[in-house]
């Protein structure tokens, strides 16, 4: 069917809530919308479905998130009368309509006769990765658009192992959504019923407590954290989101005493009035914090995302000035502290192993690698990071230290199985106790690292391409940099290609099998100065990101040499 129709369906549809039929008469005044939200479904990316809240087939609304929740229970079925009992756990964030989209997907799995475990308020995405462990249930849904702008909210589907779920029912789930044929009436049971007859049921505190105590194991050292904790006074904010229902005791139990709000930033708000995108990536979201800091005179500020999965920290130099840390310089800090407690305790043993995404810095496998232990890359989703904990497990061929992804993602503790910024959080502060202890700064502790191992400077560009345009756009510039194969970046040879989509390397002109990963449209290359360069659009936003990641002597040249690349970068991707 063509956009129009749709879109005069919906103008149609005698169910429709006053604000989308007001949305729908304002934006459908312009004909490119309209070919936009109606020209295609939404998909499912590396993280579940994520778009503008607005009306449209290609947007996230109530039917959106009812044809989706519909395709799921249709998944649950097919597994049978255990399947429905052991049913699915549901959360949701601070944004618009998160809620009311929460209620909604209960109702629908109530309609099928699934039992429903909904949170009673917003919490982080980790603890909802949790919950679908701890209660044994079939799958989890979370409610949000993580830190996208606040225009957007989304959908995250969880496995029975607490992971977001695997391609493979990814894509049944979304073939059976794609099987419902009238988007505006799928069922939904009314709420009433289903607490009446048992089949939805709230949980919040009790959950709480169970992880929590979970939490408990993240610290490694609580002598040490405890001994100096007069030493360290951090600044926390929840960029108005979910951190804030368990940072308080999640810190105080650790021993972090000396944690304060930022007061603005802890108000539960989905206009994140504060920032531009609630993005612990941008030095923007961190300003009130810098305020703060200096007012009482603390050195490390530490930032959750709206649905507290991924964590961001800005930590003061000896200048005074605060430096905002990158994800990766973030992983390499937490990395290293681990191996120095774990060997200086006798506790390292060679079969520990670190996991990360092809496009995350390359500094931690270097460190993990002189202190003699194992590791592993997987593509861009944390998903992957998820199954390769299991396969330790299953396989016994390894013990699960940290996964990390360049994208402020990082897990110690597979209680959770995503990424899990309460986790971080903590890691986070232990490594500031860690060098506040030896009267250092986090980034002291940066730099000596730097001169150990050398400076990997990454740097991540994510280039706009927005609509059915834009993914065009974006397939047919991968297309042509697949079949040039190129020789050089930058002026710089290239001495490896990697196609995660084709699933061959390219070496000297020979072209080998690429088999441990699954099919992904993902270039990267290996350069002769021992950089790295990948390519990728991405799963969750409109943008095609460009990563660089370079090893040079100091930071001033890995500076400039990052730059170059992206430079030369921008201009192959126009
Ligand atoms: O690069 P993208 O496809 O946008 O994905 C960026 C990130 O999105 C989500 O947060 C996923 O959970 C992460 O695993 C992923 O790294």
């Amino acid at each position: 069917m063509k956009a129009k129709e749709v879109f005069e369906e919906w103008q149609n549809a005698n169910n429709l809530p006053d604000y989308l039929k007001d949305q729908l008469d304002t934006l459908g005044k312009d004909e490119k919308w309209i070919e936009d939200a109606f020209g295609q479904d939404i998909n499912f990316g590396t993280a579940g479905m994520r778009g503008r809240l607005e009306p449209g087939t290609n947007r996230i609304n109530l039917f959106t998130v009812g044809r989706v929740t519909e395709g799921l229970a249709r998944l649950i079925d097919e597994n049978g009368e255990e399947a429905k009992k052991r049913g699915v756990a549901i959360s949701f964030d601070s944004r618009y309509h998160s809620r009311e989209f929460a209620e909604h997907a209960a109702c629908i799995l109530g309609a099928h006769g699934i039992h429903v475990y909904l949170f009673d308020d917003l919490r982080p995405t980790p603890e909802l990765s949790y919950a679908v462990r701890h209660l044994h249930t079939f799958a989890g849904i979370n409610i949000t658009a993580s830190h996208n702008a606040k225009q957007y909210n989304g959908y995250k589907v969880y496995g029975e192992d607490g992971a977001q779920m695997a391609p493979e029912n990814a894509d049944r789930l979304f073939a059976y959504a794609q099987k419902v044929t009238d988007i505006f009436s799928v069922k939904a049971a009314p709420v009433q019923e289903l607490r009446a007859n048992g089949t939805l049921q709230l949980i919040g505190e009790d959950v709480d407590e169970d992880y929590l105590n979970e939490l408990k194991q993240v610290t490694v050292d609580p002598e040490m954290v405890k001994a100096n904790a007069d030493k360290l006074k951090i600044i926390y904010t929840p960029l108005h989101g979910t951190g804030k229902m368990l940072y308080d005791r999640a810190f105080r139990q650790g021993g972090f005493d000396n944690v304060i709000p930022v007061p603005s930033q802890s108000i539960i708000d989905p206009e994140f009035p504060t920032t531009i995108k609630p993005n612990p990536e941008y030095r923007d979201v961190f300003k009130p914090g810098f305020k703060l800091a200096d007012e009482v005179n603390a050195n490390v500020i530490i930032a959750t995302d709206p649905d507290a999965d991924r964590m961001g920290a800005a930590v003061r130099k000896s200048d005074g000035d605060f430096q905002v840390l990158t994800g990766n310089q973030i992983a390499t800090l937490m990395a290293y502290y681990l191996l120095v407690h774990m060997k200086e305790s006798g506790k390292l043993t060679s079969d520990y192993e670190i996991v990360t995404s092809v496009v995350s810095s390359a500094l931690p496998f270097k460190i993990a690698e002189d202190f003699g232990i194992k590791t592993k890359h997987v593509l861009t989703g944390f998903k992957y990071i998820g199954e390769e904990v299991d396969r330790m497990k299953k396989a016994g061929d390894a013990k699960f230290l940290m996964g990390f992804e360049e994208s402020y993602g990082y897990l110690f503790k597979p209680f959770a199985r995503d990424k899990d910024a309460m986790q971080g959080a903590l890691m986070f502060a232990e490594v500031a106790s860690y060098y506040a202890s030896k009267g250092m700064t986090v980034f002291d502790g940066l730099q000596e690292i730097w001169k150990k191992y050398g400076v990997a400077y990454e740097i991540t560009k994510a280039i706009e391409m927005p609509g059915i345009g834009g993914q065009k756009k974006m397939a047919a510039l991968m297309s042509k940099l697949r079949d040039e194969h190129l020789s050089e970046i930058n002026g710089v040879k290239v001495n490896k290609i990697q196609d995660f989509l084709k699933k061959e390397t390219i070496e000297n002109g020979n072209v080998t099998p690429l088999e441990e990963f699954p099919e992904s449209n993902v270039l990267k290359y290996f350069l002769d100065d021992e950089t790295w360069v990948a390519l990728r659009p991405s799963g969750t936003e409109p943008v095609i990101k460009a990563y660089v990641g370079v090893n040079k002597k100091d930071i001033a040249t890995a500076e400039k040499a990052a730059q170059g690349y992206q430079a030369a970068l921008a201009e192959l991707l126009k």
